[in-house]
């Protein structure tokens, strides 16, 4: 379980996290999801006790990162910048590191398989692509087996095979009961991955539900051509709406088909075509992402 209370981090002339509460529950992969510099990486590292916060709390099972008595096996990592020593090669980045988290070699056998990196494990890591780097940052963050796993923009580098082997890793991880958070400025990146969502902009949280809930909302855009589209942009304006034009269609956001098919008939104006399009995930993610 993952939870932030009413968090905060000012720096000296930007409030980088503004009071942002959530909680990331177990048995669920929670995509963690913000435009560039929205505050997620810093929200992450207060988490994991690498920045300090000015205010509120930041809880792994319940206690901040500080207090946990075993760190290395309660919460796993994965943060943007690398981790290894590019002379290293993969096996032995992970034998110094599962010293330091308590765990076995044979753990660390097993964990080159998992990652798909057993037939690289001497190759120096400064040789790895990004997508291997992101695979043995994985199997570093698993090897003291804990039950809360976080993610900074872990998708980056992976090809689409890179992104289903993360997808049932990360599955698996929260079906055996852990905790995930992931975080990426992309939600087409995540919506094969993820169960819940929080949306942060600026800070703070425009938005926390369940995938399926998110899919339901946003903005509903009507196409539509009719006779005069010079008059129906007028009318539809008076109406509330707001337009936009590509060719002779417009496009047309805040009436439902009904109102819009009756704007149009008390103006006199035949309608051609007139169509709802749901919107797309990304773009409700876009829309609260950008308020
Ligand atoms: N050490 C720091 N000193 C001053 N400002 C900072 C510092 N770290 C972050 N910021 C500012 O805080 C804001 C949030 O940054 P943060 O890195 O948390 O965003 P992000 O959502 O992770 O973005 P990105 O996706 O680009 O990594 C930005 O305006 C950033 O410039």
């Amino acid at each position: 379980m993952i939870e932030t209370i009413d968090l905060t981090k000012a720096y000296r002339r930007v409030r980088a996290v503004d009071g942002i509460s959530f909680v990331a529950r177990p048995g669920r992969v929670t995509g963690f999801l913000g435009l560039n510099g929205s505050g997620k990486t810093t929200t992450l590292r207060m988490l994991l006790g690498l920045t300090r916060p000015t205010s509120g709390t930041a809880l792994i099972n319940g206690q901040p990162f500080g207090e946990l008595k075993n760190p290395l096996r309660e919460v796993g990592a994965v943060l943007e910048q690398g981790i290894s020593h590019p002379g290293q090669s993969g096996r032995a980045h992970l034998i110094t590191q599962a010293i330091l988290a308590g765990a076995s070699r044979a753990r660390v056998n097993l964990l080159l398989e998992t990652v798909g990196l057993a037939d690289a494990d001497t190759q120096r890591t400064g040789e790895y692509s990004l997508g291997m780097r992101q695979r043995l940052a994985v199997a570093t963050a698993l090897l003291g087996e804990p039950r809360v796993l976080i993610l900074d923009e872990p998708a980056n580098g992976l090809d689409p095979e890179g992104i289903v082997w993360l997808r049932e890793l990360l599955r698996a991880h929260a079906d055996a009961g852990g905790t995930v958070l992931i975080s990426s400025h992309l939600l087409a990146e995540l919506a094969q991955l993820i169960d819940d969502v929080v949306i942060i902009a600026n800070g703070q949280v425009r938005r926390a539900a369940t995938l399926a809930e998110l899919a339901g909302e946003g903005t509903v855009r009507l196409r539509v051509r009719g006779r005069d589209p010079v008059r129906l942009w007028r009318v539809f304006e008076e109406a509330g709406a707001e337009v936009a034009a590509e060719d002779d269609t417009l496009q047309v956001y805040g009436l439902s088909p009904e109102d819009a098919g009756e704007v149009a008939f008390a103006a006199g104006v035949p309608l051609y075509e007139l169509a709802a399009d749901a919107p797309s995930l990304e773009q409700t993610f876009l829309e609260l992402a950008a308020s």
